[in-house]
């Protein structure tokens, strides 16, 4: 099955900031947490995959057309719920809803009024009128029942409770076992991240710094405690240390080196994927 996203060499600058180049490949069933510190581009990235901003080089086909091209049969297999919803205040979720729902042929009314409940959402007051966690609620709740087979969500729970944090990942769970669909979700929790991502795609000040398989990453990272403490400046797969305590991202390199050089370890461990992110997001290590 032909990818539901192909970005290509992607580059934008936007004053002093430099994002890319960027390539990422989404296939269907899966899904991917972009994360990286503030600022290093996460928004920006959707913006661009949604056409709401140019590219200054690259190529973004979404269902293989190019997303600044003229056709734009694309977007009816997207649904895409930014950090702030430009138009919304003004109107009830009740009017929201008559206004998104028909334009969505697989609109699930009934995944609707679940979210609703589920949320406590009050559909009768203006979208302005909500406090900034029921109006992510409502966001959601307009969002992914429209069915499509990708989601983009652009930090989806950073306001909300914790209720309804569990709820929605459990409905992401659900949603994603009904057809061939893909969820994009830039996060900073971590719990997000860890309970719903296949791959990790990490930025770092508009880098790309890998898109890593989630097992993969999390099995690539080792902790070492050695018998003694290290003198020996630099080992094979090291990325930090700290007296008699080394962590490797390359293990098997690491494990040779302490073999062949006579040094034993006590301990090892691995690390929690928290941990990960933090070394794979500081520019020292
Ligand atoms: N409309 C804009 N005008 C000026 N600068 C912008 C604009 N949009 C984004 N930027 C800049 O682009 C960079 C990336 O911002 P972006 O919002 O994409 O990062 P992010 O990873 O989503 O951050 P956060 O985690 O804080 O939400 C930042 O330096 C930001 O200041």
């Amino acid at each position: 099955m032909q990818p539901f996203v192909e970005i290509t060499q992607v580059k934008k600058k936007i004053d002093n900031f430099h994002l890319g180049p960027i390539d990422l490949t989404i296939e269907p069933g899966t899904i991917t947490s972009l994360v990286g510190n503030n600022g290093s581009g996460k928004s920006t990235l959707m913006k661009l995959m949604m056409n709401l901003a140019n590219s200054d080089s690259g190529i973004i086909k979404l269902f293989n057309q190019n997303v600044s091209g003229d056709e734009e049969h694309w977007k009816s297999f997207v649904a895409y719920q930014s950090q702030k919803m430009i138009g919304w205040d003004a109107f009830t979720g009740e009017k929201l809803k008559d206004f998104i729902a028909p334009l969505y042929e697989q609109w699930d009314e009934q995944l609707f009024q679940r979210l609703v409940e589920l949320f406590a959402i009050p559909l009768d007051q203006r979208f302005s009128k909500l406090s900034q966690g029921s109006q992510q609620k409502l966001t959601l709740a307009l969002t992914i029942p429209r069915n499509t087979a990708l989601l983009l969500l652009d930090e989806p729970t950073a306001y909300l409770d914790i209720p309804a944090k569990n709820h929605l990942m459990d409905i992401l769970v659900e949603w994603m076992d009904q057809g061939e669909r893909s969820i994009v979700i830039a996060s900073h929790q971590i719990e997000d991240i860890k309970k719903l991502s296949d791959y990790l795609f990490v930025l770092r000040n508009g880098e790309m710094v890998g898109n890593f398989e989630k097992e993969a990453l999390t099995e690539r990272y080792k902790r070492y405690w050695l018998r003694n403490e290290l003198t020996e400046s630099s080992i094979p797969g090291e990325v930090f240390r700290d007296r008699v305590q080394v962590v490797s991202n390359h293990p098997e390199a690491t494990e040779h080196y302490l073999r062949e050089n006579g040094l034993q370890w006590a301990n090892q461990s691995s690390l929690d994927l928290e941990e990960i992110i933090t070394f794979l997001l500081s520019p020292t290590r």
